[in-house]
């Protein structure tokens, strides 16, 4: 088990949302922000036609424009190129100071494999860490992208921060049925409303484990582990039916998705609706991107064994890697009085961190999951079966 030390890494926030959806509008909002000076911005640019960059470097004097594709597939190399690139050239004093990196994406980026690349590579490992995940959601069109587009689910599936952009211009009753929505697909991440970019930086920033006021891990803010059993209370994760989405809002799950039908949206979908679309009938529409993402915490009271995590993990990931978004916990383990953390973007894992003490009286094993598809009755047996042999996991 590798420890690592977080402060001396540099924070890097990925910076997703939809095509349109106002990432370089909060970009260019944030670096306005005294307390943002000391950003480095790296940008993807897809496509030919790429302006973001002119408008931000107004902004930023350390910025990067990977312009030759998208960040999520042909880029990762690149990435870490550049990223490795901007930590030797501020060591080197090529550029200025800088405390904090952003990586935009572009707006059809899946942001797995860039926060893939952010943990698994060893030199970017080294240098920085991944401090957390931004999407950005139209607050106009989100509704009717969530609905057609499965790479906009993922992008606030596994966001630590959802920004709603252009709330200015939606209407209220679809806006907040969007938020009702947004809490649904990804319940612990916060959904703050911006206009124009208009966004307190402090409420987007230092997402991740490691608090830098403090200089301590800040487990619970971190892992939130108190909104998936809030979700729980309501349903989410009690879906035994997890393999039959045709039955929709039946299930616990759906829970927040009803209010969809409840407000005044339809004219949103308009050109995008297929050819299955009725608009209104669209909670019934079992193929719902959103209706596939779990999201769910699992407690355990008895301590647990190290390796029969590591097997339940392996066996996790061999069968349903890509289906695992997200998980992130604290364990409480046999073989060390203090916890560890274990953080995952779908096949691989950041090095478990132990921590120095318990961050509070609580010492059970806390694990949440962001899923699409695997639901709590399929990883609560196998866990049961490598990690407790006969012991019990209660959600
Ligand atoms: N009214 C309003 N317009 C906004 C807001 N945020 C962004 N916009 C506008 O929406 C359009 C797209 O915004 P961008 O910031 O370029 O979005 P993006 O996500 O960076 O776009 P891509 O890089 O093309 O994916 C621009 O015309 C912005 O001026 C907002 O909060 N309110």
């Amino acid at each position: 088990m590798s420890e690592h030390a977080p402060a001396i890494r540099l924070p890097v926030s990925v910076l997703t949302g939809f095509l349109g959806s106002g990432k370089t509008t909060l970009l260019q909002a944030l670096l306005r922000h005294p307390g943002m000076a000391r950003t480095a911005v790296v940008i993807n640019e897809f496509g030919e036609v790429g302006l973001d960059h002119l408008l931000v470097a107004k902004a930023s004097e350390n910025m990067v424009v990977m312009d030759s594709g998208c960040v999520c597939c042909t880029m990762r190399g690149d990435l870490v190129n550049t990223l490795r690139d901007l930590f030797l050239k501020r060591v080197r004093g090529e550029v200025p100071e800088f405390d904090r990196v952003i990586v935009e994406t572009t707006g059809l980026a899946d942001p797995a494999p860039i926060i893939h690349t952010m943990i698994a590579d060893p030199l970017l490992a080294a240098r920085f860490r991944l401090d957390g995940v931004v999407s950005t959601v139209d607050a106009a069109h989100g509704m009717s992208q969530l609905d057609q587009h499965p790479e906009s689910v993922k992008q606030a599936a596994v966001a630590d921060r959802i920004v709603l952009t252009k709330t200015d211009v939606a209407v209220p009753t679809a806006t907040l049925a969007l938020m009702k929505r947004l809490e649904a697909i990804n319940p612990a991440a916060p959904v703050i409303p911006a206009a124009h970019g208009q966004v307190d930086p402090d409420a987007l920033f230092n997402a991740g484990l490691y608090n830098p006021a403090t200089k301590s891990p800040d487990v619970a803010r971190w892992l939130k582990e108190e909104a998936y059993r809030d979700e729980q209370q309501h349903g989410h994760g009690h879906d035994h039916h997890h393999h039959d989405h045709d039955h929709g809002h039946e299930h616990g799950h759906e829970h927040g998705h009803d209010h969809d039908h409840d407000h005044d949206h339809d004219h949103e979908y308009g050109e995008h609706c297929g050819p299955d679309c009725g608009h209104e009938h669209h909670h019934h529409d079992a193929n719902r991107h959103d209706d596939h993402i779990r999201a769910f915490c699992m407690v355990v009271d008895e301590p647990i064994r190290w390796n029969g995590f590591v097997d339940f993990m392996e066996a996790l990931i061999t069968l349903r890697g890509a289906d695992i978004l997200r998980i992130k916990g604290i364990l409480n383990v046999v073989e060390s009085e203090m916890p560890v953390v274990v953080h995952g973007v779908q096949h691989m894992f950041h090095p478990p961190v132990r921590l120095e003490a318990w961050p509070d009286d609580d010492h059970r094993s806390k694990l949440v999951f962001i899923t699409r598809d695997v639901g709590q009755p399929v990883i609560e047996p196998m866990f049961r079966q490598f990690v407790q042999g006969e012991g019990s996991a209660t959600a």
